[in-house]
């Protein structure tokens, strides 16, 4: 009798176990999500091109915030409002800060890369070394350096108009460059700035990142022949200028830089558990570079943008500096403070074309990858988690759309409008609009450089305002030729 009515305890037990710690799988549905065909998922029906527009599309057509696509059997979540971001990837971080593994980088060569490290120690070490060099106080020692490479690159642009945009891919690369490194690039014929060139090419087509792991006798994929074609530069990129800093220091040379720190951090800490190796230093200035420069570089290709199509804003932006800065001065970061037009119109250069659009994304499997992962850098779940009672899954990708974050017209009225005074208050002729939140991404994947970023950003601005006039090409007999306007897709837009 005792051991039947243990028997019947013990499944009672089991059953109120079951009932009240069961996966709430079941119980909760999975987010709204676009028709799906069997198996593949919603993979056909991402466009190769600006995925982010058709997330934003689609959020409107099915009248929801946030959406769910799976990719075969990879679960993916697509968040359309700054609200849904704060809430899953800000405030519950520590859920969805993993990545997944970057194949096609890997297969380059970045084994030391913050950008690309899932949730471990390295992920926490390196995180901590960018933490603690690119804060907001540390970024002051940067500006003149910053500075000085803006003027340069007013200069050269000023002498040769039609060569902008090289111009403004050489001050990228020389800023980073010189803060990395302390490297003064020469010229666009430097060595540095070829192998910089190469390693642009290298990450920006990210094509195919989800490759796996093969032998290197499987030669007849593309992308990962082309992967495997950029590893040369990729080598350079690590080591030659790491040379170049540990020769300078051996020569008793002082330039300083974010990798000369590192060595001496490295050189006074010793063996510790937090050790700092060669590895890690090499791989940490190679971020640097990859990180920072096509960012910056896309960042101002939108401000040139925007100044083109919108002559009266770039007039009052010009009309501010006028009165702070004096003629026969180059601006620099003294004249921050009284530019407030300024630093509003770089805020809506940051809202109006964010250039990392889909600063929340992951490369699940091989087949989607091409569709997704070339457009993005991942946050992904280590939980099942429920929101707003729908049911995440353990693992799901997590996409904040950062254009449409950027254009939801509950938050920015006519958003597709570019209007630097919609950050003032109702009373000044304002909006009262937030600034934008989504640019530098979200969480314990939030872009580390930012604050260097924006500084870069910033001084190319105010520089280019102050020297010049954006203004559209002319034909032969005077007449302005409107531009075609379109934008590029990849991992910065
Ligand atoms: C205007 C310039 C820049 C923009 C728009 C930008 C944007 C971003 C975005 C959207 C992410 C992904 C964040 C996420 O996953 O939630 C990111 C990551 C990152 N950025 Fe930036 N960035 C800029 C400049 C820089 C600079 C100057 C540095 C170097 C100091 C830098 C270093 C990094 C690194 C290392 C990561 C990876 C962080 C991680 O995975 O934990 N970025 N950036």
């Amino acid at each position: 009798m005792a051991t039947i009515a243990t028997y019947i305890l013990s499944g009672l037990l089991l059953f109120v176990l079951y009932k009240f710690l069961k996966p709430q799988k079941q119980s909760l549905p999975l987010p709204p999500s676009p028709p799906t065909d069997p198996i593949l998922g919603h993979i056909r029906s991402i466009p190769s091109k600006n995925p982010e527009l058709t997330y934003m599309k689609w959020g409107k057509q099915y009248n929801t915030d946030i959406l769910y696509l799976s990719f075969l059997t990879q679960p993916v979540l697509i968040l359309n409002t700054a609200a849904d971001a704060i809430a899953l990837l800000d405030k519950r971080g520590a859920l969805f800060s993993d990545r997944s593994d970057f194949h096609f980088f890997k297969e380059q060569g970045w084994t030391n890369s913050l950008t690309f490290f899932s949730r471990s120690a390295e992920f926490k070490k390196h995180r901590k070394i960018f933490g603690s060099s690119f804060t907001l106080a540390k970024c002051v020692g940067y500006q003149a350096g910053q500075v000085e490479e803006a003027w340069k690159m007013v200069r050269r642009i000023l002498e040769s108009p039609g060569e902008w945009n090289g111009e403004v891919k050489a001050y990228t690369t020389a800023v980073v460059l010189r803060i990395a490194y302390g490297i003064e690039v020469k010229g666009r014929d430097d060595l540095y700035v070829k192998i910089a060139d190469q390693i642009s090419e290298a990450g920006g087509t990210g094509g195919s990142t989800g490759i796996r792991r093969l032998p290197e006798w499987v030669t007849f994929i593309p992308s990962l022949k082309f992967a495997r074609d950029h590893r040369e530069y990729v080598r350079k990129m690590h080591n030659l200028p790491f040379e170049h800093v540990k020769k300078e220091i051996a020569q008793g040379g002082s330039t300083p830089s974010f990798i000369r720190s590192l060595i001496e951090e490295r050189d006074v800490l010793g063996e510790t558990p937090d050790e700092i190796t060669d590895a890690d230093i090499e791989g940490a200035g190679a971020t640097l570079y990859t990180a920072a420069q096509d960012t910056t570089h896309s960042t101002i290709t939108v401000f040139i943008l925007a100044m083109l199509l919108n002559p009266s804003i770039q007039s009052t932006a010009q009309a501010e500096i006028d009165r702070v800065v004096p003629a026969d001065r180059f601006p620099d970061f003294t004249h921050r403070e009284k530019l407030p037009y300024i630093e509003r119109l770089v805020q809506e250069v940051f809202r109006w074309n964010p250039v990392v659009p889909l600063s929340t994304t992951s490369s699940p499997s091989q087949i989607h990858v091409k569709v997704l992962m070339s457009k993005a850098i991942p946050h992904k779940s280590s939980k099942a988690t429920t929101y707003k009672g729908y049911y995440i899954p353990a693992g799901t990708l997590v996409i904040a759309n950062a254009y449409a974050i950027h254009r939801d017209p509950n938050v920015y009225k006519d958003p597709d409008r570019f209007w630097p005074d919609r950050y003032l208050p109702p009373s000044e002729g304002g909006d009262g609009a937030p600034v934008p939140c989504a640019h530098f991404g979200f969480g314990r994947r939030i872009c580390p450089g930012q604050n260097l970023g924006y500084a870069g950003v910033w001084i190319a601005v105010v520089g280019i305002l102050a020297t010049m006039r954006v203004r559209k090409v002319r034909d032969e007999r005077g007449k302005e030729v409107e531009p075609n306007v379109g934008m590029t897709t990849g991992l910065t837009r």
